[in-house]
């Protein structure tokens, strides 16, 4: 022991010296360095620190009284850009659209470094997957854009299918004049949105593997159970801790492993209709979805096995559930705390219903016309199809793109989308941004931008009605899904199913109704912290009546909004 502490004290004595040089020397390297930087940069502006409320010893308190009144004094005070500490941060604020796109579109600024200093998160990613390790790795970008996005209208029936089956079970109905209430409507939704994204990752036997759905649930809600400690503050030791979690008692490859256990026989089973259907010289029916892409590309997208494969999916479910279900919980609460907006969005589904089912019919009286066909049983004109929600009233439905967008617009985080900085970095307004300082988006000032009109703190969800571009595309004004390079590539599907479940719930029910009215407002930002608490009054509609409402609306072609 003594021998132990005689060799440290001597290294030490040694290391102080060597150790303080190699200090110095590195702090004169830094000085050269900032002073090259600063002479570099002639015209630099300095960034403005807001100054602290008496009494406080950061910003985080001011803020969360009132994020839009404290940004706003900000802005006016020091202009659009302002150093804040908050969250036990120095955080750079940037406001307004120009910036927000500098931001965004500059290669030395980046989102995954911001999360990974806030998360730690790398370390759990690269437990799951064998292959793309790299850091800026694009490959659920590829997949999403060749397997999903290109191909979303061949999945409508599907998804519309499923979510109809699993709101049924979930929501229920109610009986006569009196509403049901539901009572976990986030438990509710949960199993709705597990089961379509299931579907199109995996398929629709696996899809109906419970197992499977409980994976799709409670993956992200471990994962959140990590992620959630460290992004209330940065705290290294809870970071440390994680990472070490991630390595050791990391839940994910539970949940790879239910995946990989389900996937399997199907992978087999899939193996075989196709060797058969080579044998029979007909062709094989594909499956579309993203796991039967995967496999048929793991060359070429240069996956491991089947556990890689599953490790990925992982990391889709990761990034599409959460997102998903809270835009959903978000689509329920603001039908519910502005009922107005029901009613049109009703009778713009179902004119578009009566509009699908005079062109089906359409087409049937030029069948028999022509003699090409009589019977329309089980075809894609069977009659008893013309008034499912098809891609028709998806992709026609503007008052629905224009409240989900609304909703995006309202609901957003004040200060969000932090990038941090790979290199200096000065911006156009002349401020420099220093490599390993962070930045975050003025949401305030990007979604209350004058563009989006007036009544800019107010919920108008007919405010993008006859504007283009949709609800998934994003701008410098409207950055629900990021922008540039790494713009959300799973919007187009988020999207697409928020549609669909906007025009089911609004032809299911004609009212809903927030069991909790204090902790509404609450659920319009934020759901899923409140949700469990508040429960949701829900009155369905007299199907006798259906599909007769007295509407003016019309359907044009023109108003569909444009994604792309
Ligand atoms: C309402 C739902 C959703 C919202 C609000 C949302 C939002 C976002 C945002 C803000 C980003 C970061 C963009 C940036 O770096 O600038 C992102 C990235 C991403 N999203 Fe979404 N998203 C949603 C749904 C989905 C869905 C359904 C999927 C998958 C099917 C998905 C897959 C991804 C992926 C893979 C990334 C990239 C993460 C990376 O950098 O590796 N998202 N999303």
């Amino acid at each position: 022991m003594s021998t132990l502490g005689a060799v440290s004290a001597n290294t030490l004595k040694l290391a102080i010296p060597i150790s303080a040089g190699v200090i110095s020397l590195a702090y004169l390297c830094a000085q050269l360095f900032n002073n090259n930087t600063r002479t570099e940069y002639e015209s630099e502006e300095m960034i403005p620190k807001v100054s602290l409320r008496e009494g406080d010893s950061n910003h985080d308190a001011e803020y969360n009284e009132d994020p839009d009144a404290f940004l706003l004094l900000c802005e006016q005070t020091y202009g659009p850009v302002f150093q804040i500490q908050r969250l036990k941060q120095t955080l750079i604020v940037v406001s307004g659209p120009l910036l927000t796109r500098e931001i965004h579109m500059h290669e030395d600024f980046s989102f995954r470094d911001a999360v990974e200093h806030m998360t730690g998160y790398r370390a759990f990613i690269h437990s799951v997957i064998k292959s793309h390790k790299d850091i800026d790795t694009m490959i659920h970008f590829q997949l999403l854009r060749e397997g999903v996005s290109t191909k979303l209208s061949s999945f409508t029936p599907e998804i519309v299918q499923r979510m109809t089956v699993t709101m049924e079970q979930q929501f229920g109905s109610s009986e006569g004049e009196e509403p049901k209430l539901i009572e976990w409507p986030l438990v509710a939704l949960q199993n709705v949105i597990a089961g379509t994204m299931a579907q199109i990752f995996m398929g629709s036997e696996i899809a109906e593997n419970s197992q499977v759905l409980q994976t799709f649930i409670n993956c992200t809600h471990d994962f959140g159970k990590i992620i959630n400690q460290n992004t209330e503050s940065r705290d290294t030791s809870k970071i440390l801790q994680t990472k070490a979690q991630y390595g050791y008692f990391n839940a994910m490859h539970k949940h790879r492993q239910v995946l990989f256990e389900a996937a399997e026989p199907i992978v087999e089973q899939r193996r075989q209709q196709e060797r058969l259907a080579a044998e029979q010289g007909v062709e094989y029916a594909r499956p579309q979805d993203m796991l039967q892409r995967m496999l048929d590309n793991a060359g070429e997208y240069g996956f491991v096995d089947l556990e890689d494969i599953c490790g990925h999916l992982i990391l889709l479910i990761l990034a599409s559930m959460h997102t998903t279900l809270e835009a959903g919980m978000n689509v329920l609460f603001y039908l519910a705390a502005f009922p107005e907006s029901l009613q049109p969005l009703y009778e713009e589904i179902e004119a578009l219903l009566d509009a699908q089912a005079k062109d089906r019919e359409e087409q049937r009286q030029s069948h028999r016309k022509k003699g090409t066909m009589s019977s329309f049983e089980s075809t894609d004109l069977d009659p008893s199809l013309d008034r499912e929600i098809t891609e028709f009233v998806v992709k026609r439905a503007v008052n629905v793109d224009s409240f989900l967008k609304e909703m995006f617009r309202y609901r957003v985080e004040r200060l969000a989308s932090p990038h941090l900085a790979r290199n200096d970095v000065m911006l156009s307004t002349g401020h420099v941004i220093r490599k390993g300082e962070k930045v975050i988006v003025n949401m305030r000032s990007v979604h209350q931008d004058k563009v989006h009109g007036d009544d800019l703190t107010e919920f108008r969800p007919w405010r993008f009605v006859g504007k283009n571009p949709g609800a998934a595309k994003a701008s410098k004004d409207y950055i629900t899904f990021g922008l540039g390079k790494y713009t959300c590539p799973g919007r187009f599907l988020a999207v697409h199913d928020l549609k669909i479940l906007v025009a089911l719930v609004v032809t299911k029910y004609s009212t809903l109704v927030s069991q909790d009215k204090q902790r509404q407002l609450g659920m319009l930002t934020s759901p899923l912290t409140y949700t469990s608490l508040t429960g949701l009054y829900a009155t369905s509609r007299n199907k006798k009546g259906s599909g007769k409402v007295s509407s003016s609306f019309s359907v044009t072609l023109a108003d569909a909004p444009r994604e792309e």
